[in-house]
């Protein structure tokens, strides 16, 4: 008896709390909630006797002592232990024979059972308050800008071979502010609601994420891009299946934890690892395959377009996937005779070199003054040989080594091409040594003709060729920049002093770059400033790090509803 008015008494307690929170929640969710203004998160400069270097520096000495790493496979929100034969490898680009990590690769059946996973989350997650959503974002940009910063950027620099400087920019930095502004951006697609209404009407627009679920592909080379790929969507309300480059598996493991950790519900994104055609062919077989969310290359983005629009064709899917991609670039800088020589060098090493030129936005071509060609090319050498190129742990290492053994083989393929070209000159570097990691020297050649194949071709590595051109041919030059590239449309640069050669360059090449810089380089896009992405061959330039690219990943359905009853069939016309 005393055991029922208890449980009675608990019970009815556990429903008065139930009640109470239930009123504390439609308090707290009465009214229109303000989320908080996006800002950059400020660089940490690693100088020496830093606390962030020590910091980083610990981090390092602690992820070497765990190697190699064991990246478990998380299901429903639960790790499962690596093991069997299906495991595979992360290898250090700076020390080849040394494993990072160790994860398990997923079979057809798992990538299944996500994708099911995935849509059975889906209800819950899009049903949560848009404050609540974005709140897991907004904690996760703090655990990445302060708990994490130094892990991640540990395993950003060992795995993708970063030096401190890029690791901050991209997997601190450029992280967190994918996540804080992402907030923004969503609630900025929220807020767009009908502006007028007929008396006696009112409409709305229901941002609906998309029905099914979403796919993500990233590459390699951005920590932070595999963060912004997965949580755009997600943020709409919708669910995704995410497959890391195997050269990033493990910090991607950790961009995900963190998100675990700033409280994303199992199963709202869940990674798979392994075999990429066949994990895509499985994602792209399903009825319910609503997006692809990819970065990656040209190539890679035309071959999964082509097998969607399969799909499509065959009428397998319930709506028309979007496909969202930014892909490759051949980006220029273009040095007028106005310049200030100086400024343009320093800026074309940093988007040549730095990160060994494997970003999107890298300089790999540059049109030079004749005018400016001597100054140029004295100081560019003396940079070239300065340089320090090695480990990326050793701060005083400006670029570190190519990804991996593909990459090392392409582009050290393409240097010994081009020493036995008689049109090219090699003014710096062109050796190459993958004995411990797979390093490439700075390289550069000039062109004496601007019909070679090297202005069309993604290099994706170190090396940068120049042509020399008459200053007087400025102008029938843009036609040409406009016109080679690889059909490519990234970034490109002017530099100048002269406001009409500014002018023109803006104008003609306004379809030759989607981000267009005037005396700065073509690397270095901060979310929330410039968004970022190309057209033609570089991507559906839909703009990471903008309101228009999550606008991709939302269904909107118009509402509108009557206050006033209809009295006649009639129109008054037919009266
Ligand atoms: N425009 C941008 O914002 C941007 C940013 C970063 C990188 N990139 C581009 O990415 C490339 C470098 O990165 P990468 O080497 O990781 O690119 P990649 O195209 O080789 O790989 C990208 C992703 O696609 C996957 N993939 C490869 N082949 C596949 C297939 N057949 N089916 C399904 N998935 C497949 C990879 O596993 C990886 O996850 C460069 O071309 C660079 O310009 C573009
Ligand atoms: N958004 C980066 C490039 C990303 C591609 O690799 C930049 O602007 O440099």
């Amino acid at each position: 008896m005393q055991r029922t008015m208890l449980t009675s008494r608990l019970l009815r307690q556990d429903c008065t709390c139930k009640v109470a929170r239930s009123f504390r929640r439609s308090l707290a969710t009465a009214g229109n909630q303000r989320l908080p203004k996006p800002f950059n998160e400020a660089n940490l400069h690693y100088a020496q006797s830093s606390p962030e270097r020590k910091g980083l520096e610990e981090a390092l000495k602690k992820l070497r002592s765990q190697l190699p790493v064991s990246v478990p496979s998380i299901r429903n929100g639960k790790e499962v232990a690596s093991s069997g034969s299906d495991q595979l490898s992360q290898h250090m680009p700076a020390e080849h024979a040394n494993v990072l990590a160790k994860y398990t690769a997923a079979t057809k059946e798992d990538v299944s059972a996500v994708i099911e996973a995935a849509l059975k989350a889906k209800q819950e997650w899009a049903d949560m308050p848009f404050f609540d959503r974005a709140a897991i974002f907004l904690r996760a940009a703090e655990l990445v800008s302060s708990k994490y910063r130094f892990e991640i950027m540990a395993a950003t620099m060992l795995g993708q071979g970063k030096n401190a400087w890029q690791a901050e920019i991209d997997a601190a930095a450029e992280l967190a502010d994918f996540y804080r502004f992402n907030v923004s951006f969503a609630q900025d697609i929220y807020d767009r609601q009908p502006t007028i209404n007929a008396p006696g009407h009112a409409g709305r627009t229901d941002w609906r994420p998309l029905e099914g679920f979403v796919y993500a592909i990233s590459p390699f080379n951005f920590t932070a891009i595999g963060g912004n790929l997965i949580s755009g969507p997600a943020l709409m309300g919708n669910t995704v299946v995410w497959k890391p480059s195997p050269s990033s598996v493990y910090a991607s493991h950790l961009v995900y934890k963190i998100l675990l950790e700033a409280g994303l519900p199992p199963n709202v994104i869940q990674i798979v690892n392994g075999d990429a055609e066949m994990i895509t062919q499985t994602v792209f077989d399903h009825p319910r395959f609503a997006a692809l969310n990819f970065t990656g290359s040209s190539d890679v983005f035309r071959h999964l377009y082509h097998k969607a629009a399969e799909g499509v064709a065959s009428k397998k899917y319930g709506d028309f996937p979007r496909m969202v991609a930014e892909t490759s670039g051949k980006n220029f800088h273009l040095i007028h005779s106005s310049a200030d020589v100086s400024n343009a060098v320093k800026h074309t090493m940093r988007a040549s070199f730095e990160y060994s030129g494997q970003k999107c936005s890298a300089c790999s071509r540059v049109y030079l003054a004749k005018s400016q060609a001597d100054a140029f090319l004295t100081e560019l050498k003396q940079h070239m040989s300065e340089t320090k190129m090695g480990d990326p742990e050793d701060f005083k290492n400006f670029l570190g080594p190519v990804i991996n053994r593909p990459a090392f083989d392409r582009v050290t393929k393409i240097i010994k091409t081009a020493n036995e070209d008689s049109r090219l000159e090699r003014i710096a570097g062109g050796n190459y040594d993958d004995s411990k990691g797979y390093y490439i020297e700075p390289t550069a050649y000039v062109s004496n003709t601007l019909d070679h194949h090297l202005f069309d071709q993604e290099l994706f590595g170190p090396v940068l060729i120049i042509y020399v051109y008459e200053d007087a041919e400025f102008e029938s030059l843009l036609a040409k920049i406009d016109a080679q590239g690889g059909g490519f449309a990234l970034t490109g640069s002017i530099f100048a002093n002269d406001p009409q050669a500014i002018r023109k360059a803006e104008n003609q090449l306004r379809y030759a770059a989607g981000n267009f810089y005037t005396n700065c380089k073509t690397t270095g896009a901060v979310i929330g400033q410039q968004s970022f992405g190309g057209a033609r061959g570089s991507g559906t330039n839909d703009k990471a790090g903008s309101a228009d690219s999550l606008r991709r990943f939302t269904s909107p359905r118009t509402l509108k509803e009557e206050f006033n009853r209809l009295d006649s069939v009639l129109y008054p016309s037919n009266l």
